[in-house]
C-alpha cells in the first residue's frame, strides 16, 4: 500500500531534515509510529498524504508516485484514497459537525455525496458517541468531541489509507479503546491499511508492528547537517 524509498525532506534550507531510507505498509496492515517529540513523525505522513512534497526519493502509496503528481492531482488523489487524522484536528469552524465530516465531498468533484455517504457519516458519529452533536459547531464542542468529529472525516470516505496522528490522543481510556475498535473496524471493512502516529504506549499490542521512529533508520538531524 506504501512503499518509501530513500526520501529526503528539509524544511528549508537550514531546518530539520529527514531521511528515510526505506519503509514499508503493506496492504491491510496496522503499524502504529512511535518516537520521540520533534523527530519527524508527522512530517513523514505529511510526506505519505503529498502534503509536503521530498526533496527526493519515491513514496509509492496504492502504486501512485505521488512525489511526481501535481497540486491539483496531489489533492484529488488524497481525497479519494487517504483518509488523515490530524493532530490539531483541522477542524473548519463555521461549518457544524456534520459538514465537517463531510467536507471530503465539497471540495473534491470525484467524490459523490449521495445518501449512502450522509448515512455512513451519521452512523459513525454514533458508534463515536457524537451522533447527538452533529449539528453545533467546533468550538461548542470539546477537544475529545472535536477529535471524534475528525475521525470521522478521516473515515467517511472509506479510504484506502488511514493516516492517524495522535487520533486518540485527547480522549480518556475507554474512549481511547473503542475509538481505536471503530478506526480498525472500518479500516477492516474497507480493506484499508492503518499508520498511526501514537505516544499512548498502552495500544501498541493493538498494532501489528510499532516502528520506532527513533531507531527507523531515520536520520533526522536538527540545523541542516549535511546527510
Ligand atoms: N513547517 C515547519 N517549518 C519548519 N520546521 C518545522 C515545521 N514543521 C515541523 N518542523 C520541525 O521539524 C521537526 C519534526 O517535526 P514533526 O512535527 O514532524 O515531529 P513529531 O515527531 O511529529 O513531533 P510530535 O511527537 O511532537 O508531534 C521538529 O523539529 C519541528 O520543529
Amino acid at each position: 500500500m506504501v512503499r518509501v524509498e530513500d526520501l529526503r525532506f528539509g524544511y528549508g534550507a537550514t531546518g530539520f531534515r529527514l531521511h528515510v531510507p526505506e519503509f514499508t505498509l503493506a496492504a491491510r496492515e496496522r503499524v502504529a509510529i512511535v518516537g520521540p517529540s520533534g523527530s519527524g513523525k508527522t512530517t513523514l505522513l505529511n510526506l505519505i498524504a503529498g502534503i509536503l512534497t521530498p526533496e527526493a526519493g519515491r513514496i509509492d502509496v496504492a502504486g501512485t508516485d505521488v512525489s511526481q503528481l501535481s497540486d491539483a492531482e496531489r489533492r484529488k488523489f488524497r481525497a479519494s484514497q487517504i483518509g488523515f487524522v490530524f493532530q490539531d484536528f483541522a477542524l473548519l469552524d463555521y461549518l457544524p459537525a456534520r459538514q465537517n465530516i463531510l467536507y471530503p465531498y465539497r471540495i473534491t468533484p470525484a467524490l459523490t455525496l449521495d445518501q449512502d455517504a450522509r448515512d455512513r457519516a451519521e452512523a459513525l458519529a454514533v458508534a463515536c458517541g457524537i451522533g447527538d452533536k452533529l449539528d453545533r459547531h467546533p468550538n461548542a464542542l470539546s477537544q475529545g468531541e472535536q477529535q471524534r468529529v475528525a475521525i470521522c472525516r478521516a473515515l467517511v470516505t472509506q479510504p484506502n489509507l488511514i493516516l492517524s496522528d495522535e487520533a486518540t490522543g485527547n480522549l480518556d481510556p475507554d474512549s481511547k479503546a473503542r475509538i481505536l475498535d471503530l478506526l480498525f473496524e472500518q479500516a477492516a471493512e474497507a480493506g484499508a491499511s492503518v499508520l498511526a502516529v501514537t505516544h499512548d504506549h498502552e495500544l501498541l499490542p493493538r498494532f501489528e508492528r510499532v516502528l520506532d521512529f527513533a531507531q527507523f533508520r531515520v536520520a533526522a538531524v536538527d540545523e541542516g547537517a549535511p546527510l
